[in-house]
């Protein structure tokens, strides 16, 4: 959120240049929002809720075209004590680079014309001089994804809108461009610089390629003059900016993080409410007085936060790796780049790379002068063949101001942005072994295929991404192949030169043929010195023991460790591949459709006493050995709280395939769960993880009046708590042994954090006496949804409110900024809280 908060920053900079608002739209002409800081006290004391309310009730939601995402997450503030309305916001890209102020006015406003009756507010609009993209503020959030439908699939034949040169405008929401770049639906670091599905703040998912996200996408919108080859360091600081640093010394700069924009920002934020009744409270909106600051706000250390607890391995920690297709780029100067900047390849060298050097059969896109493609034509291109590789070879050169390259294409990362090419992972430290052998595959498949890569710009092209998952536990991987149908995708040419129905169903079956022919090469890392060489031993002394629960800490040194994750003896095979055709222009939802190609449907996992099937639409943490002390601190967490554990619930919000809940049963810290996510897949999983542990699923037990433990809910929470909690508190949950339990909760929201409704839901119900928030962003949602969770009670927020009683970060994530927390917040008791009351 930092990094996020940070690349918001730079697009409201010097460098911007706000458009006044057309007469249509309302707000000023600054991007200044008009609707006021105070909206959810103002509210309040006017007894009425408007839209932003997100509704009194779930049926008020429910009502709003089966979306209930009209929140109130306009009322946050930034790290820096700003208002943010970054949920409100969507970018627009391909508009034209240098268009007038009164053209982009005209556009802006062409795009509601004929569809008022979405009731579309744009409350400001602003772009910077030099880039091909446009803010586009709306009056509320629930507009958000009627807007983004509107411009991606509004224009002719269901198409998207153009950008009056005829190249398809597509629109992103603001805060998954800058907090994850892709579904904000998931958690993580992406690490790779690129829109993720799986946002966890491990460089893939959220950092979902164990990386530093928010670098390169910040660098993705400024305007780059010069392209050149980074170096691998240069690669190491975009992706793994603290590679530099010491273990301690990450760990120390977490901590730092923590403590003054985590701990200190939620003090903060919570004393601004304070502030805004007693403004009512002058302005004779409420009764004076009617809550007074409560004692723990102004404690020295408020939030006192434990030390970070150290990731069980430092170095090659992913499970999961998320790799764009796009191309690389090649120095024409081959001669004097002898660096680490071209693709290692199995074979150790630079000469398959340069065999396997050509351009496209049909043309390139070179950006001009004005941000718009050139189409190089075929015939200006020196088509040659290569007499090795057999395949066609171009001298064509994609040339900036002072270099020559040429393009290949490649999987990899974006270390600066799609201008500036593909980048392999092997100079990642975070990125383990097989990861590169699938890169490495990729990278031999991909320059031979008459099929191209998929240009993100034009919307044109096939191949898209490609995700690996691997269990070293279990010595599975699953490879999914993200593409654009076979015709060529959204912004195909009409004449039919993109399609290529002929030969993709050929090419598919030689990708999966190179996958599956072996073990997974062993590729030629490019590390730099020192590397796996750390002795550290954390001192975490008051931090829970992180393995107690579950025993699974390794022991050994860190390069054993990594030796042992990376053994490859036995031949990590990849056992099941999928396909998953894509037109859209961001990326797909978790449910959406995929082929089974190959192999075993799923791929296990074994995490402490539990084994889990993942799916591919299934979210699941990507540093296996961190999730193991993850979930370890919060079963000492719930083992606090329960004499009878029998007779305790375990609500678990956004659970994902199961994990922390059925680790928790499986540890006997609770007797009976809930759980609920909005995946499908995800439910699935968890459904079937549950019998595979030896508990019951409700599901299954109404038919078979087997008396259960475990029940999943595949929806959205924000639709579905209020019911759950109404059924839990009304005799307990249908099917299950407990009739009065306990409840315990468990939120572990993607970085988007929780929705308003599920943060009133959980603070309305006393019952719920200790609530634990694992966060992947705490400094940014979390500090909000603690603030609702803590802050003087509002109708908005109603119930005896919570308090913050332990914080422990556990690094998930090393070499990253990220940091998982564990934030423990008891409900305040009624003796205390009666003292706050005039
Ligand atoms: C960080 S993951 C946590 C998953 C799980 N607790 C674990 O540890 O593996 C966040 C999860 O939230 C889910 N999610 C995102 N938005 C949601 C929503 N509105 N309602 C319920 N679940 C949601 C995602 O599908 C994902 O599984």
């Amino acid at each position: 959120m930092i990094a996020a908060a940070e690349s918001a920053k730079s697009l409201d900079g010097e460098g911007d240049m706000a458009i006044a608002a057309a007469s249509s739209f309302v707000g000023d002409a600054n991007g200044n929002d008009n609707d006021g800081d105070d909206d959810d006290a103002e509210n309040d004391a006017n007894g009425k809720m408007g839209a932003e309310d997100g509704g009194d009730d779930v049926s008020n939601a429910k009502g709003q075209s089966g979306d209930a995402c009209n929140n109130n997450y306009n009322n946050d503030y930034n790290a820096d004590g700003r208002f943010d309305h970054t949920s409100r916001k969507v970018v627009v890209h391909n508009i034209l680079k240098y268009i007038r102020h009164k053209e982009l006015q005209k556009l802006v406003a062409s795009w509601l014309v004929g569809h008022e009756s979405k009731n579309i507010k744009i409350v400001a609009t602003k772009k910077p001089p030099k880039d091909n993209w446009v803010k586009v503020t709306l009056s509320e959030e629930s507009m958000v994804n009627t807007f983004i439908e509107l411009i991606n699939t509004g224009g002719e034949g269901g198409k998207a809108m153009l950008n009056g040169r005829g190249k398809p405008l597509f629109a992103k929401r603001a805060d998954e461009m800058f907090v994850n770049g892709g579904d904000r639906r998931e958690c993580g670091d992406s690490g790779d610089g690129q829109k993720r599905k799986e946002r966890h703040p491990d460089g893939n998912d959220g950092g979902e390629n164990g990386g530093e996200r928010d670098t390169r996408n910040t660098k993705r919108f400024k305007s780059s003059p010069e392209i050149r080859i980074l170096s691998s360091d240069e690669v190491r600081d975009a992706i793994t900016p603290l590679w530099k640093m010491t273990y301690p010394q990450q760990l120390d700069s977490k901590m730092k993080e923590m403590v003054n924009k985590c701990a200190k920002t939620i003090v903060k934020e919570i004393k601004g409410k304070f502030k805004i009744l007693e403004r009512e409270a002058k302005r004779g909106q409420r009764n004076k007085n009617s809550i007074q600051l409560y004692d723990w706000l102004n404690q020295l250390r408020a939030i006192e936060i434990d030390q970070p607890i150290p990731s069980p391995l430092k170095y090659e920690y992913r499970n999961k790796c998320e790799f764009t297709i796009g191309y690389r780029l090649v120095s024409d100067d081959r001669g004097e780049r002898e660096d680490n900047t071209l693709i290692p390849t199995t074979t150790g060298g630079e000469k398959d790379t340069v065999d396997a050097e050509l351009t496209m059969r049909d043309g390139v896109t070179k950006e001009g002068d004005d941000g718009e493609d050139e189409k190089v034509a075929a015939d200006d291109l020196n088509i040659t063949t290569n007499p090795h590789t057999s395949i066609a070879m171009s001298s064509l050169s994609t040339s900036t101001s002072n270099a020559e390259f040429r393009k290949v294409p490649a999987a990899g990362f974006l270390a600066q942005g799609w201008n500036g090419g593909i980048y392999p992972p092997h100079p990642l430290q975070n990125m383990p072994d097989w990861s590169c052998g699938i890169a490495d595959i990729f990278n031999e498949f991909l320059p031979t295929s008459s099929i191209p890569p998929y240009d993100s710009k034009a919307h044109r092209g096939v191949w898209r991404t490609v995700t690996v998952r691997c269990s070293l536990r279990t010595r599975e991987c699953m490879v999914i192949v993200l593409h654009a149908p076979a015709t060529g995708g959204a912004g195909a040419r009409d004449d039919g030169s993109d399609d290529y129905t002929r030969t993709f169903d050929a090419e598919k079956v030689r990708l999966v043929g190179m996958l599956t022919k072996g073990a997974i090469p062993t590729p030629k890392r490019d590390f730099p010195e020192g590397h796996c060489n750390d002795t550290y031993t954390a001192d975490i002394s008051g931090a829970a023991t992180p393995s107690s629960a579950t025993g699974m800490n390794k022991s050994g040194s860190e390069e054993e460790k990594v030796e042992d994750n990376n053994n490859n003896d036995g031949g990590i095979r990849v056992t099941s591949i999928y396909f998953q055709e894509y037109d859209g222009l961001s990326l797909p939802t978790p449910d959406h459709p995929v082929q089974h190609i190959y192999g075993k449907k799923y791929i296990e996992e074994k995490l402490g006493k539990c084994t889990f099937q993942i799916s591919p639409g299934a979210f699941f943490q990507t540093n296996t050995d961190g999730a193991e002390v993850l979930y370890s601190i919060i079963v000492e967490r719930i083992r606090e709280v329960t004499s009878d554990p029998q007779r305790t619930l375990l609500l678990d919000v956004c659970c994902g395939t199961g994990t922390i809940g059925l680790t928790c049963l499986k540890e006997g810290v609770v007797g009976a769960l809930v759980g609920v996510d909005i995946a499908e897949p995800a439910i699935a999983d968890a459904r079937i993880n549950a019998k595979r542990n030896g508990f019951h699923d409700a599901e299954k037990a109404e038919e078979s009046g087997v008396v259960t433990t475990t029940r999943f809910v595949a929806s959205a929470a924000e639709k579905v708590m209020p019911e759950v909690m109404r059924d839990i508190s009304s005799g307990g949950v249908r099917g299950m042994s407990t009739t009065t339990p306990v409840i315990v909760a468990v939120v572990d929201p993607a970085r988007d954090g929780l929705h308003g409704i599920v943060v009133r839901t959980l603070r309305a119900n006393e019952k719920i006496q200790r609530l634990i928030y694992v966060s992947c962003n705490p400094v940014g949602t979390l500090t909000r949804d603690a603030a609702m969770l803590c802050g003087p009670p509002t109708k908005k927020y109603p119930g005896r409110p919570f308090k913050p009683t332990r914080s422990q970060p556990v690094d998930m994530f090393p070499m990253t900024k990220h940091c998982e927390m564990v934030m423990t917040f008891d409900r305040m008791s009624k003796e205390e809280y009666e003292k706050y009351q005039a």
